[in-house]
């Protein structure tokens, strides 16, 4: 609902709301530049008579004296026929210049009032300011339920580089983005009326004048007891007009002097409603707050990114919405399917399950988690597919669902199968799944399967799951499913290097470059390969051949280098795997890229503890690879014999000798007191130990269970240091990237 209404309200007003904010952030660096041109150094002890009467002989035609917010003093004057506006130095009368406002600065202002298109625009401007505020709001909320909760917001931002730059950028922005909006809606309704408008009470004109001949203004006392500190304005009198007067506006108020007398005829001071008014104007421009005003351009500057990024996004999930046919009513289903999803994915794992079982003969009915408490009569057996989001937090289709379910008071009698997606990158993996399956538990829901996980939506062990459910219902269930991925690019391979085999761990480090119909024009002329943007970390998905369902390796390259880099194991029974290792120099293979910013070394010169096993090294060679500034890094391998696969072996000597690599621990467990790479580090606790306190980043590649082993290791060694592996990954500092 949130969501609905923070999309709708940015499709609706993106436009008009880039174009405000835009202007604004130009506007905002206005009273950064008058305060430039301004002298107010030493103006405390200056009257205002003490000014006028410095003025008065070089502008005699003087008709009006004005301080801006910033402390520069403008008088304007006529000379002759012509009129003329000067920038004064304040402390000694002189001239600095002719002042003039830019006419480009003018336009923009136009432009952020009334998109210029007057009092309509006007109109269009104070709607914009609402949709602004509507659409700070909701992101407000949803970016603290993403975080998990107001304690969370400043943890580090999880997710696919555009949702990630689109919250940071909102996060930043946010103060001053709500402080723009709501103040510019402010002032629009106090434009058109809609409160009422005490803001500008003017003093009554003095009834009665002396007459008398004028004084030289640097004699009247009114002018003399007011300091240029708190002078706004002085309007001069018609020349020769006896019954004329000053009129002078200060911060406190305004008022008629007589020109003869000096005494001030009549004042009106300002009301709270002016005061408000003034305070308000001034948070909104920054005028005599140069700081706030760039805060606030600052802020603006970020709404055009949002709009680009938050445009995708929403394009992104509504390419990814599912519709799920022969949806049955949830009176008649026998079979329900409860999905909590915020991205959408989740849905598509349900999609391949209902269709699948309704191609069976069940009667499926397909539902958002919160719709638990609604009766399923005929229910025989419910399946719960849920996402993880925020910190271990329900995502936007079950957050609920642990209410709802908490007042259900009729004992449950249909048996259920909760299975969780999340990703092992998170601390809190798949943890609302987890909660879902302990509340229900509670409640004395019976089980038809107990909790299983799915890592990164991966379609295989969705359809090992799917084997288990099939086992179950005493049928044959296939879950086939094909996630949307981007358009495939195809690939050629250039190289292969073998290893293993004498050890049965049949390994290949394959290279590959684009096929010649990818290249460019561009690349073509330069024979160089065009690749998708990728680096070390990221993700390649491959289609081996009569399959759909794409497999995913972790590059050892960027595609900077013109290569695309992978590290194969062959499994005996592994189709793309076999697929792969079957290739020749020459062969093709089509592929695409998924991003994994977070499996990166985090930027700085801390040291890098790499951890991996077997295939594993790829992306950690990458890294290695790139470390170009040589900060200090670390690997930690594991293989089966340093005759028989050693991975890299030449390129990492080479690396340490060239600096790039600092340490490199090999350990190989089919040799005598052969060991593993967890055995390693328990050895290493005293150097671990002291790199970690230096602020190391561990990133650690490979099978679950050596990523498992490692993790337990570790949590011993940096035990006596009071830290374990859930705090380093709750800070950023651990990173797995796991299969
Ligand atoms: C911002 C964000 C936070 C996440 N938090 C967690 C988490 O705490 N635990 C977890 O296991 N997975 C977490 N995930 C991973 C998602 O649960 C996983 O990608 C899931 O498949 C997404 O399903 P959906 O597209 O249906 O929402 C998070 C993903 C994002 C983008």
């Amino acid at each position: 609902m949130l969501r609905q209404l923070h999309s709708l309200s940015g499709l609706v007003a993106t436009l008009f709301v880039v174009l405000l904010t835009i202007s604004g952030a130009v506007l905002s660096l206005n009273p950064l530049i008058e305060r430039s041109q301004a002298n107010i150094a030493g103006t405390a002890s200056i009257s205002v008579a003490e000014l006028a009467g410095k003025l008065a002989t070089r502008y005699p035609g003087a008709e009006q004296i004005q301080r801006r917010p910033s402390g520069s003093i403008i008088v304007y004057f006529t000379d002759g026929d012509q009129t003329g506006a000067d920038l004064i130095n304040p402390v000694t009368g002189e001239t600095i210049g002719a002042y003039s406002n830019s006419p480009i600065m003018v336009w923009i202002k136009n432009l952020h009032r009334s998109y210029l298109l007057g009092t309509p625009g006007r109109v269009v401007a104070g709607v914009a300011a609402f949709f602004m505020l509507l659409l700070t709001f909701s992101g407000a909320v949803m970016l603290v339920n993403r975080l998990g909760g107001w304690r969370h917001i400043c943890r580090p931002i999880q997710g696919p580089f555009k949702q990630r730059l689109h919250t940071e950028a909102g996060r930043a922005a946010v103060l001053g983005l709500i402080l723009s909006a709501s103040t510019g809606l402010y002032m629009s309704t106090m434009t058109f009326e809609l409160i009422p408008d005490y803001s500008s009470t003017e003093p009554d004109f003095p009834t009665h004048v002396s007459g008398g001949a004028p004084a030289s203004i640097d004699t009247l006392s009114t002018l003399k007891s007011i300091p240029l500190t708190e002078f706004r304005e002085l309007v001069y009198p018609y020349p020769d007009d006896p019954m004329g007067v000053y009129s002078i506006t200060t911060d406190q108020g305004s008022g008629f002097v007589d020109q003869s007398t000096g005494e001030l005829l009549s004042y009106q001071a300002y009301g709270n409603p002016q005061k408000l008014y003034e305070f308000i104007y001034m948070l909104h421009t920054g005028e005599g707050l140069w700081w706030l005003g760039l805060l606030l351009g600052l802020s603006a500057l970020a709404v055009p990114l949002m709009a680009w990024t938050g445009i995708q996004i929403w394009w992104k999930r509504k390419q990814s919405a599912t519709t799920i046919n022969y949806n049955s009513a949830a009176r008649l289903a026998d079979t329900v399917i409860l999905v909590g999803s915020e991205s959408n994915s989740t849905w598509g794992f349900a999609k391949t399950l209902h269709d699948a079982l309704h191609s069976l003969g069940f009667q499926v009915h397909t539902a958002s988690m919160n719709q638990i408490g609604k009766p399923y009569p005929q229910a025989k057996r419910m399946f719960i597919l849920t996402a993880t989001y925020g910190d271990g937090d329900a995502p936007a289709s079950a957050n609920h669902f642990l209410a709802r379910l908490s007042k259900i008071t009729k004992t449950p009698d249909v048996p259920v199968a909760v299975l969780g997606f999340g990703d092992r990158q998170f601390p809190a993996f798949c943890q609302f799944a987890k909660e879902v399956e302990a509340a229900l538990i509670t409640k004395g829901w019976p089980q038809l399967l107990p909790l299983e996980t799915i890592h990164r939506q991966s379609p295989q062990e969705f359809a090992r799951w799917g084997s288990v459910v099939g086992s179950v219902l005493d049928k044959e269930l296939t879950l086939l499913h094909t996630p949307v991925h981007p358009p495939c690019t195809t690939l050629t391979l250039v190289e292969r290097v073998d290893y293993g085999a004498e050890v049965q761990a049949p390994t290949a480090v394959l290279r590959f470059e684009a096929a010649p119909s990818h290249r460019g024009w561009l690349s073509r002329c330069l024979k160089r390969a065009r690749l998708p943007h990728f680096d070390a970390g990221d993700l390649v998905g491959i289609l081996p051949p009569d399959s759909s369902v794409p497999r995913f390796y972790s590059l050892a390259s960027a595609s900077k280098s013109g290569m695309l880099e992978i590290c194969v194991r062959h499994h005996p029974d592994g189709l793309c795997s076999g697929f792969l290792h079957g290739l020749s120099v020459g062969d093709t293979i089509e592929a695409f890229i998924k991003l994994n910013p977070s499996f990166r070394p985090a930027s700085g010169k801390g040291p890098v503890i790499l951890i991996g096993a077997g295939t594993g090294i790829g992306p950690l060679v990458g890294f290695i690879r790139n470390n170009k500034a040589h900060r200090p890094m670390h690997l930690y391998w594991g293989g089966r014999s340093p005759q028989s696969d050693f991975l890299y072996e030449t390129e990492l000597k080479r690396y340490l000798e060239d600096k790039r690599l600092t340490k490199l621990n090999p350990v190989f467990s089919r040799i005598s007191q052969g060991a593993y790479v967890q055995n390693k580090i328990i050895e290493d606790d005293k150097i671990l130990g002291q790199l970690i306190e230096e602020g190391a980043q561990f990133l650690i590649c490979g099978g679950r269970n050596m990523a498992s082993s490692v993790a337990v290791a570790l949590d011993k060694v940096i035990a006596p240091l009071g830290i374990d592996v859930a705090t380093l990954k709750a800070q950023g500092r651990y990173r797995e990237d796991v299969y």
